[in-house]
């Protein structure tokens, strides 16, 4: 799954990238990855100390990256290219290193949640088989308009898939991979009878929001039948809120929906070993990550 929604981050931001340039962005990618977390020393051989080193090549390839496309003068639509034809109103473009910063908070910020939700999926799909079952025969469905599979997904198609949509809303509900956010009060700020002072940091609280019976009953148990009608205003926040929302919303709900068509319709898999427990590292994901044994469907041709 991480390498699934690292390559699809990859996409969205350079578009078109050469395969020697998406090695070593995921070489030194995994380095940072295993590290930034860690105990922060910079004694050699930590994985702190390597995430700081491999930080550093991520700049030196990115710089060549930004090189090349400068170079190329495509006229392009990706994040890159945005990046490097953005001006703000006083008409200053972005330095080197700001642009190398925002390349790595994207990649960052669409790697683990992604890839989190969809492991969470995964789990879900695999305890309810009927629920299984019936995501499959939307999506077969979809696999025989295409000629099974001979032509691609249609955008619109995507748009066209009530269940599986849901089960997807109802994943990030239940996993609620990020559970929380702050905002800073830049002045006092006065609300419901309670002085915030200024400085202070607000953290709403997305996953008891989200666990809230008054607002999901029954909230543990796993029900995409809830999304049948829309939350109340400001119940369901698993992208934030406001102007700091998740700018990768709509892209990561396409990722999961393409990978969900694909997984269903020619694939099915078992969890291996403990079922249970969560792990955080820092997103919550099914114990040891799910170790999944995978195995092509056979399909019935007749
Ligand atoms: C299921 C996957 C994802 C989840 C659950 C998720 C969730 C979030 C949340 C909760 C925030 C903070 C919002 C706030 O503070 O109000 C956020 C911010 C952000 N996300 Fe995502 N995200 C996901 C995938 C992605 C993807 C795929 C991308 C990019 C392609 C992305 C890019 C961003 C960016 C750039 C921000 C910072 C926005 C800002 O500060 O203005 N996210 N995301």
């Amino acid at each position: 799954m991480k390498k699934f929604s690292f390559d699809a981050g990859i996409l969205s931001i350079f578009g078109q990238l050469n395969s020697n340039f998406r090695q070593m962005l995921s070489d030194s990618y995994r380095v940072v990855d295993k590290g930034y977390n860690s105990f922060p020393t910079k004694i050699p051989g930590t994985a702190y100390h390597k995430a700081l080193l491999a930080r550093k090549r991520l700049n030196q390839i990115l710089s060549e990256i930004i090189c090349e496309k400068k170079e190329s003068k495509l006229p392009e639509k990706d994040f890159l290219a945005n990046l490097l034809s953005f001006k703000n109103e006083k008409g200053e473009i972005l330095t080197e290193d700001q642009i190398t910063d925002n390349i790595i908070g994207v990649l960052f910020a669409a790697q683990d949640t992604t890839a989190s939700v969809l492991t969470w999926i995964l789990k879900y799909l695999h305890d309810d088989q009927k629920l299984l079952e019936a995501v499959k025969a939307e999506q077969m469905a979809i696999y025989e308009a295409n000629g099974r599979g001979e032509k691609p997904l249609t955008w619109a198609q995507t748009r066209n898939m009530p269940l599986t949509y849901r089960v997807i809303l109802e994943s990030l509900r239940m996993a609620s991979i990020i559970s929380f956010t702050f905002r800073e009060a830049i002045v006092d700020v006065e609300y419901q009878g309670c002085l915030i002072p200024k400085g202070w940091k607000v953290l709403p609280l997305f996953r008891n929001i989200h666990h809230n019976p008054e607002f999901f009953p029954d909230p543990h148990i796993f029900d995409p039948s809830r999304f049948e009608t829309a939350p109340k205003p400001n119940t369901f926040m698993p992208f934030g809120n406001g102007v700091h929302a998740c700018a990768g919303n709509e892209i990561a709900k396409l990722e999961m929906l393409i990978l969900i068509h694909h997984l269903v319709t020619k694939f099915r898999w078992e969890v291996v070993g403990s079922q249970n427990g969560i792990q955080y590292g820092p997103f919550p994901v099914p114990h040891q990550g799910l170790p999944a044994r995978f195995w092509k469907e056979s399909i019935n041709l007749a």
